[in-house]
């Protein structure tokens, strides 16, 4: 698919041709230097904005002509969203915002699913608790909840360790693993972090819109050399 913003001379192509396709149950990483179409990608593939030009199928289902509201609906019943930031409702406590996607819904959120979700993150003490009494890890396991609430298709994760330190960062990253191998999610993660996207499964590697290389099976050590690389070939 393609995305371009503006028109004429002033425009620019975010995705210049980006052809990808995750199977359920894996875990793949998107890399690339900063402009490099990242947060377009997921943007795309989230429903959230249409792409000028490709298709977006999700679950089988093609949503590139589908009506905004249609594709609201689709993201709160079958996306989970992680993002660097946490962004979880202040004043709902964690059980309440785990059950949030649902009630959006217009479901009536299972205590015993919520309870269930909270304890398989570590946070199983702390349902009734409110953001601000949380740390940053916590927070984010909260938000990891809340993604498998609804038992999405996929979970797209946008820079989910970004704002963690590394030791709190690891355990995210083996909760969202964990998600893969014992669920059976499927997880696509936006990441600037060879030590993050030597969990994925697969790290595919975006450069000016275009996807510049893929690696199976991949360490921190040959991701960081590969960015060099696509960072001399920017340069
Ligand atoms: N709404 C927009 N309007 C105009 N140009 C945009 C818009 N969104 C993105 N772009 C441009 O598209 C290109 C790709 O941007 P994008 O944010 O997808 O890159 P990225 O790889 O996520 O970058 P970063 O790592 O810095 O977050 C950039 O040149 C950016 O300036």
């Amino acid at each position: 698919m393609a995305r371009t913003y503006g028109e004429g001379t002033g425009s620019v192509a975010a995705l210049a041709g980006v052809s990808a396709a995750f199977a359920r149950g894996t875990f793949t990483a998107v890399m690339g230097p900063s402009g490099s179409g990242k947060s377009t990608f997921l943007t795309c593939a989230a429903g959230l904005e249409p792409p000028t030009s490709g298709r977006v199928v999700l679950d089988g289902a093609d949503i590139t002509d589908w009506d905004e509201e249609r594709r609201t609906r689709l993201r709160r019943e079958r996306i989970g969203f992680v993002f660097q930031g946490f962004h979880l409702m202040p004043y709902l406590t964690a059980a309440q915002n785990v059950g949030l996607p649902l009630r959006l819904a217009g479901r009536r959120p299972d205590r015993v699913r919520v309870s269930a979700l909270l304890e398989r993150v570590g946070l199983g003490e702390r349902a009734g608790h409110l953001p601000a009494a949380m740390s940053g890890g916590q927070r984010q396991r909260v938000a990891i909840a809340r993604a498998l609430v609804a038992d999405p298709a996929v979970i797209l994760a946008d820079e989910p360790t970004g704002a963690l330190d590394s030791a709190t960062a690891a355990s995210v990253l083996e909760l969202l693993r964990g998600c893969v191998d014992e669920l059976g999610q499927t997880v696509v993660m936006v990441t600037h972090d060879p030590v993050a996207a030597a969990y994925a499964d697969t790290v595919l590697f975006l450069v000016d819109g275009r996807v510049a290389g893929r690696m199976d099976r991949p360490t921190a050590t040959a991701v960081a050399g590969q960015l060099a690389r696509l960072d001399e070939w920017v340069a």
